[in-house]
């Protein structure tokens, strides 16, 4: 979703495992020529920004070790996951209320489908990500791992996933990824 960590972790993934990072939303606004996705969807449309979403994806598919962090709706189109799954697909499943308040935090102007221009940051965001999460929960489950920050802040005995470091929800991360992978090496035995 929108705000879970992709850039800040993915960065921290690739760096561990001297991988290179790629945003598929930076290599959408590059391709287009245009330097932000809101003025994308503006200039152009939400349609055309996806046609665009799946081009940067098909592209990345045929690379090796580098990590994506993929826009937030590239889950909704499933010509996109013949693409993700040439890789291993992570799910960051932060709570909406962390995700609204992270989103609240640095204003929704860069985030069109979030974007208002009165009331309430806070609480359209959260009303927002909550109808778009609805639509989308079953798209994000299909990754091969889901990395919970609800489920790190209980083995780390918190109740507030607001303290959880980017580097404690990478290694997360990474331990998702050695377990899906050790699981498939294990079928395929
Ligand atoms: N573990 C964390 N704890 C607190 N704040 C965080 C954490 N991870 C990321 N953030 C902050 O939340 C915001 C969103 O993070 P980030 O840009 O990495 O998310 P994203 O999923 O890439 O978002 P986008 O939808 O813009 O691509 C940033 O301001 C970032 O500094
Ligand atoms: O969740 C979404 O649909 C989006 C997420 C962002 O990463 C951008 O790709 C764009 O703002 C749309
Ligand atoms: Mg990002």
């Amino acid at each position: 979703m929108m705000g879970s960590g992709k850039t800040t972790v993915g960065k921290i993934i690739a760096e561990v495992l001297g991988y290179s990072f790629f945003d598929s939303d930076k290599l959408v606004e590059q391709s287009v020529g245009i330097p932000s996705v809101a003025e994308i969807f503006q200039v152009h449309s939400e349609a055309f920004f996806r046609d665009n979403e799946s081009e940067v994806l098909r592209d990345l598919s045929s690379m090796h070790r580098l990590i994506v962090a993929t826009g937030g709706g590239a889950v909704i189109r499933p010509i996109n996951w013949s693409y993700m799954r040439k890789g291993l697909t992570i799910w960051l499943d932060v709570p909406l209320d962390a995700l609204a308040r992270r989103i609240a935090a640095v204003g929704t102007a860069s985030r069109p489908l979030l974007h208002q221009e009165s009331g309430d940051p806070y609480a359209k965001a959260y009303a927002k990500l909550t109808a778009l999460f609805e639509q989308r929960m079953d798209s994000y489950a299909n990754a091969d791992a889901r990395v919970s920050l609800e489920n790190i802040a209980l083995k780390q005995g918190h109740n507030d996933v607001n303290v959880l470091t980017p580097s404690a929800i990478a290694i997360e991360a990474l331990l998702k990824m050695e377990s899906f992978l050790t699981e498939k090496a294990m079928v395929r035995n």
